[in-house]
């Protein structure tokens, strides 16, 4: 596996890598891999010849600067699992090379970027799309794979290359789930013992609810009652629970497939987001 850190070494291993036009898949990842990263890197080998991995913690899109001060980094374990998974180039930008002295650029997506995630976390999905984007645009991949886990970004992501005609495949991948339901993430790696065990309320509030829904029940109080649970089972902060309209991401106060349940909260000051899947004949489950 080719590890690149300086921008003007990618060209030549990008084009070395595709030889006589092979199929080449891009990976963006910002580090602290776990088994949902793989899945993604698995999925990839699965679309294209080649496989290409990025590790960049963006500071774009953070909007709280304490998130991204203690926001995972252990890159030399990542390197190993990519490398095992199959991974044949991984290129780890810098600030810097990305956003460089006078750097000016934003790329901002209207509609589906600007309720939920978009909403608590003010210009984050400026910051996830702009650097979507150049990383395309430096790897010029045939193929890209983003996580279910993430749903709305991944939906921002397909407006951004939908709008901008970069000529990527944009895949998704369903989240990688722990054995008590739980969605992998890299910040499940700041939550203590205790609040990691109390952590499976969150894809636990979301079976019950889209049970609910899927048999009939009345989404407000269907929602509501999730909430509450997840205050009940320790979590702080309910930034929100919601049915949307899985592509738009329009609130639906009736069931209209396609349909997603979406939720976020915060627990031991570790913020979490997860959402599934609702259909009329609904064994929810993963
Ligand atoms: N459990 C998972 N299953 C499938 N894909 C995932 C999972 N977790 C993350 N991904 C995907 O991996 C890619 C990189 O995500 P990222 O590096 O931010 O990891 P993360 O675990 O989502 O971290 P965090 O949510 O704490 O930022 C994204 O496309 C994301 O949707
Ligand atoms: C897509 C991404 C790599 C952009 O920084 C990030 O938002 C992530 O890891 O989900
Ligand atoms: N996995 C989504 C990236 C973020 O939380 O910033």
């Amino acid at each position: 596996m080719q590890i690149i850190r300086e921008l003007q070494g990618l060209k030549p291993a990008v084009a070395a890598l595709r030889g006589a036009g092979d199929t080449l898949a891009l990976v963006p990842t910002m580090g602290a891999l776990h088994d949902g990263h793989l899945a993604l890197v698995a999925e990839a080998r699965k679309h294209a010849a080649r496989v290409t991995a990025t590790i960049f913690v963006n500071p774009l899109q953070f909007n709280d600067p304490g998130d991204l001060a203690r926001y995972p980094r252990t890159e030399e374990a990542d390197l190993a699992r990519l490398e095992a998974a199959g991974c044949d180039l991984v290129w780890l930008p810098t600030p810097a090379q990305l956003y460089p002295d006078g750097f000016a650029t934003s790329i901002s997506v209207r509609g589906v970027s600007e309720r939920w995630e978009g909403e608590h976390r003010p210009g984050h999905f400026d910051g996830v799309a702009t650097v979507v984007a150049k990383l395309l645009l430096a790897v010029r991949p045939t193929h890209a794979i983003f996580g279910e886990k993430d749903w709305q970004q991944l939906a921002v992501i397909r407006r951004v290359e939908a709008d901008l005609g970069m000529g990527v495949a944009i895949l998704g991948q369903p989240t990688v789930r722990e054995a008590d339901g739980l969605a992998m993430s890299s910040r499940n790696a700041l939550l203590s013992p205790e609040h990691r065990a109390e952590a499976v309320a969150l894809p636990a509030a979301l079976q019950a609810a889209g049970k609910e829904i899927a048999a009939g029940g009345a989404v407000g109080p269907a929602l509501e009652r999730a909430k509450a649970t997840l205050r009940a089972e320790g979590f702080s902060d309910v930034d929100y629970v919601a049915l949307v309209d899985a592509d738009s991401l329009e609130p639906l106060e009736s069931p209209r497939e396609p349909m997603r349940l979406l939720a976020a909260a915060s627990i031991g000051g570790v913020r979490l987001i997860d959402n599934i899947p609702v259909t009329s004949e609904q064994q929810v489950g993963w």
